[in-house]
């Protein structure tokens, strides 16, 4: 018997969809969504009823219903801290992604569609590697305030799913390794993986880390503050100077870093500025990466959208190889780590957590 598998994963510039039987895929769509497209909803949250239509318009392209899945599964969003696994989509869980009790972000929509469309369809929704998965160091925690701990906010599913297969490509164990995994996508994520836990990551949210194709990553908080003080911004337009109308959107105005690499090509002096401060932040962060393992680095790992990038790579190799060979693995595997998430419930091979 086989089971069919509906893997849903919105990202802050995607949305992407993937139709599994058992591990295996049968078909996966990536469908972007542009600055101004997304800029035309006032939260994350309004972005339900659109993402949820694409997804039904894509399935119905296809010649699929709902009825055909034995389980639907979304990428995990912004929830209390979380170890690694699969969890079951709960009321609970769906309370606290409607009311943005942690954040708002993309993902939060990945819980809520797979409900729906799993209540149509009368199968169970699970969510595998949340957004909030929390392997952090207790050093990593402190920071120089005391009422302010630093929070584990990164793309947990695609940087362990490639993190572990990367390791058995190596026949080693994840756990017997030390790699630095860099994820750059709309958000950018740079976490360093002690023997199968990320002791370290930047909050690729929240105003910590590299800039990002729309995110603000550290700023120098004390500028910060008096730039959203003068400008008696609201709390939403606050929380936007750090995501979604920061990075290369508010330096360039657009989140498509193949758009800039365009004009780049054509000779944009500006793009060609704001792109290559944005690459030398992020290997900036794969350097700090190393810390918390003494440099004892086996292999960076580059990922995401944007390590399809030869102009990127190149360059992260010139900063960083010194650190420890650099593995380019580009895209994602989102899409089928939440498929195996969900498999290895349907078999019985793990059980599913409770939110
Ligand atoms: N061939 C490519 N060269 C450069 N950037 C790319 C390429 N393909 C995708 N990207 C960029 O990757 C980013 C999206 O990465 P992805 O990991 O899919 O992000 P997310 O899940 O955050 O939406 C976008 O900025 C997109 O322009
Ligand atoms: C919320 C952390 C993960 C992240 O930034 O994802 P996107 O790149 O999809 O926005």
């Amino acid at each position: 018997m086989s089971y069919k598998i509906l893997t849903i994963n919105p990202g802050s510039t995607s949305t992407k969809v993937g139709i599994y039987e058992d591990i295996r895929e049968l078909l996966t769509q990536n469908i972007s969504h542009s600055a101004a497209e997304i800029s035309r909803f006032p939260a994350v949250i309004d972005q339900y009823e659109y993402r949820l239509q694409q997804i039904t318009d894509f399935l119905t392209r296809q010649g699929w219903t709902v009825s055909d899945f034995a389980a639907i599964v979304g990428r995990g969003g912004l929830l209390k801290p979380l170890i690694s696994g699969t969890y079951r989509v709960n009321p609970a869980m769906l309370a606290d992604l409607k009311t943005s009790r942690f954040g708002a972000h993309a993902s939060n929509l990945g819980a809520m569609l797979a409900h729906a469309l799993a209540q149509q369809a009368g199968c169970p929704a699970y969510i595998v590697d949340p957004v909030v998965v929390d392997e952090l160091s207790p050093l990593a925690r402190i920071t120089g305030h005391p009422e302010i701990s630093r929070r584990s906010i990164f793309h947990a599913l695609n940087q362990k799913a490639v993190a572990k297969r990367f390791a058995a490509s190596q026949h080693k164990r994840y756990d017997q390794l030390n790699l630095i995994v860099a994820h750059l996508g709309g958000g950018i994520s740079v976490g360093c993986h002690q023997q199968g836990r990320v002791v370290e990551v930047n909050n690729a949210l929240d105003g910590e880390g590299p800039f990002s194709p729309e995110r603000a990553g550290t700023l120098p908080a004390g500028q910060w503050a008096s730039y959203v003080l003068d400008k008696a911004l609201p709390r939403d337009r606050i929380a936007k100077t750090l995501s979604g109308k920061a990075g290369l959107v508010a330096h360039l105005g657009v989140n498509d870093a193949r758009e800039v690499e365009k004009r780049i090509a054509e000779g944009d002096q500006r793009a060609k500025e704001v792109y290559d401060a944005m690459i030398y932040a992020v290997a900036r962060y794969i350097a700090a990466a190393a810390v918390p393992v003494c440099g004892r680095v086996d292999y960076i790992l580059v990922t995401g959208g944007i390590a399809y990038s030869q102009y990127v790579t190149d360059k992260l190799k010139e900063y960083v190889s010194y650190l420890a060979p650099l593995i380019i693995i580009p895209g994602e595997n989102e899409l089928q780590a939440l498929a195996e998430g969900a498999y290895r419930v349907l078999t019985g091979e793990e059980e599913a957590k409770e939110y």
